[in-house]
């Protein structure tokens, strides 16, 4: 049997990007056909799938990546259960959507990267040090391309094209706010009230407020594609299986609107229902005498009083300097010269 006829049986593209975790030979094209529309769905890669409606006017393309680190798989779950669905013709579509599998040698070990955290290679820090051209750095490189090109195939968004990039995580502590979601450094555009209330209805109501860039996969796509991009923590990281769908009912639900409906509406932005904070501190890690000085199950969003240090980096003290300061990120584990854990500070939406 081959490869599209065995995805339109069993819809299973989680188990077909795990069966080949190094690539596939080649991509391959087919098509379904539901109630006379026509979907295209393209396998570029392994764990990179696009569907497209042939002949149908679309105004946004959306882009929903999970398994970005392996261990995270909620995301995982969510999107291999509406890949199923579009198989099999039981989810309509009525817009442009890529999936991508962030990192699928980790899914299949599940941990959270191989040999380097993928999600600090994106615009470009894939190619910095030129001698080390891991599986994650390869990856890195080719996601950008196949959401780059995948963007420009939809068209401009001069055109009123919307452009969309979700990067769907779960976070290794707990959370005192279980979903959150990082909006990444816009370049002092105005943060966009839409988006905050489509991640509203998400069930995702604390916001982090970049004001830097980064090397993540969001920034990536806000800033080199000029997507509307975010990176979504829905919970705490779990193996395959224990994850509580009642947990995910409204990202579920959003997401499907998003794909299957013209113009979803979100209902309208209450500012003051949102938890909006803005990041204050990255502290990295410079030294292999590196410890953070708070329990392993303090959660994300836990404030301490000004003057507390929250981590020792060699003869480096980090301290608190401002009231409701808190952590974010946590990982004393990390390599040497990457971020360590995030500071935050309660911040409010400009006009
Ligand atoms: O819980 C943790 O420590 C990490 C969860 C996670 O993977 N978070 C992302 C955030 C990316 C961003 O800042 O936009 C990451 O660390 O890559
Ligand atoms: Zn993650």
């Amino acid at each position: 049997m081959d490869y599209s006829q065995q995805l339109l049986e069993n819809g299973d593209f989680l188990s077909f990007t795990r069966n080949n975790p190094d690539g596939i030979q080649e991509s391959f094209t087919f098509y379904l056909t539901n109630s006379n529309q026509q979907t295209q769905v393209s396998i570029l890669d392994t764990g990179v799938i696009c569907f497209e409606p042939v002949d149908m006017e679309t105004n946004r393309d959306i882009v929903l990546s999970c398994g970005v680190h392996g261990n995270e798989t909620a995301p995982i779950e969510i999107c291999q259960q509406l890949i199923k669905e579009l198989l099999q013709g039981t989810l309509t579509l009525k817009q442009r959507v890529l999936f991508l599998f962030g990192n699928p040698p980790a899914i299949n070990l599940g941990s959270r990267f191989v040999e380097e955290n993928l999600n600090r290679l994106f615009s470009g820090a894939h190619s910095d040090d030129i001698g080390l051209a891991n599986q994650e750095r390869k990856r890195a490189k080719a996601l950008e391309d196949y959401v780059r090109e995948f963007f420009d195939q939809g068209g401009s968004i001069a055109d009123n094209r919307q452009r969309l990039h979700y990067d769907l995580h779960t976070a290794i502590r707990g959370s005192k706010n279980d979903k959150f979601a990082v909006y990444p450094f816009n370049h002092g555009k105005p943060r966009d009230r839409q988006q905050l209330q489509f991640l509203y209805a998400s069930g995702v109501n604390t916001i982090l407020l970049s004001n830097s860039p980064t090397t993540t996969f969001s920034y990536f796509s806000v800033n080199e594609c000029c997507a509307h991009a975010f990176t979504v923590e829905l919970g705490k990281v779990r193996p395959f299986g224990e994850n509580n769908p009642d947990d995910f009912v409204q990202i579920n639900e959003t997401l499907r609107r998003l794909i299957s409906e013209d113009e979803p509406d979100f209902g309208e932005l209450d500012p003051d229902k949102l938890n909006l904070f803005e990041i204050y501190k990255t502290i990295n890690r410079h030294e292999e005498n590196f410890v953070l000085n708070f329990a392993d199950d303090v959660q994300n969003f836990t404030d301490f009083p000004v003057g507390y240090v929250l981590a020792n980096d060699g003869d480096t003290a980090h301290e608190i300097t401002q009231p409701g300061e808190a952590i974010i990120f946590p990982n004393a584990d990390v390599a040497l010269g990457q971020r360590a854990l995030l500071t935050v500070i309660p911040a409010k939406l400009s006009a």
